[in-house]
């Protein structure tokens, strides 16, 4: 799975610099959570954010994959969140250690079900939206992205080659923040998918 940073209003709201290239990062499978199981939050993160993004599953592999023929390689979507440990993510980047720990622990990506590419037939213009036990704190558009989805497909496979299955989660709108023990999320794609997860502290 691989992620990118891709809206200026949620560099903005981390006072980050707007991206010039997408930032790449990695999480393993064993990130993956499906409705029903709760997001853990791990011992040592006093700041875990939600992230709600869409997700571009591929269908066909391949390296060095023009614009062009980007879409080619897309099976479907999922509705992701990349839950981040931004304290640990902060400690990070003072560091210039890599964001592992911030980005890529057990349960930090809850997604939906497979969405088949037909469902969404315009990827660069869907609403997201995601709540915290009801209210409201993400709400933005794709077609906010600074980096377009085959523009992503295209410069991530310069570098890794895509497999059929890899998820690349498109990066989040502004509007995240701090989740606590029992909290509940819902996340939606406009007429096409919702989600919810509940938060749970992993055992000490
Ligand atoms: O650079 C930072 O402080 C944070 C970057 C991110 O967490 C990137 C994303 O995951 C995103 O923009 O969706
Ligand atoms: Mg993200």
């Amino acid at each position: 799975m691989i992620k990118v940073q891709n809206y200026a209003d949620h560099a903005k709201e981390l006072k980050n610099a707007v991206p010039t290239e997408p930032v790449l990062f990695l999480k393993p499978p064993s990130a993956y959570v499906k409705e029903g199981s709760p997001i853990v939050v791990p011992l040592y993160t006093s700041n875990l954010h939600h992230e709600v993004e869409l997700g571009v599953v591929i269908g066909k592999g391949g390296n060095a994959i023009s614009q062009t023929s980007a879409m080619e390689h897309v099976a479907g979507y999922a509705l992701c969140l990349d839950m981040t440990a931004r304290d640990i993510q902060d400690e990070c980047k003072s560091k210039g250690l890599p964001w592992t720990l911030a980005k890529a622990f057990n349960t930090s990506c809850p997604v939906s079900d497979f969405i088949p590419k037909e469902r969404i037939p315009d990827p660069s213009n869907v609403k997201l939206w995601l709540k915290v036990n009801d209210q409201l704190k993400q709400s933005g558009s794709t077609s906010q992205m600074i980096f377009s989805i085959p523009y992503l497909i295209s410069y991530i496979s310069d570098f890794i080659t895509l497999e059929e299955g890899d998820l690349i989660l498109t990066g989040t709108p502004k509007g995240v923040s701090a989740v606590q023990e029992h909290d509940e999320l819902q996340a939606g794609i406009e007429d096409v998918v919702t989600i919810s997860f509940r938060v749970q502290r992993q055992n000490q």
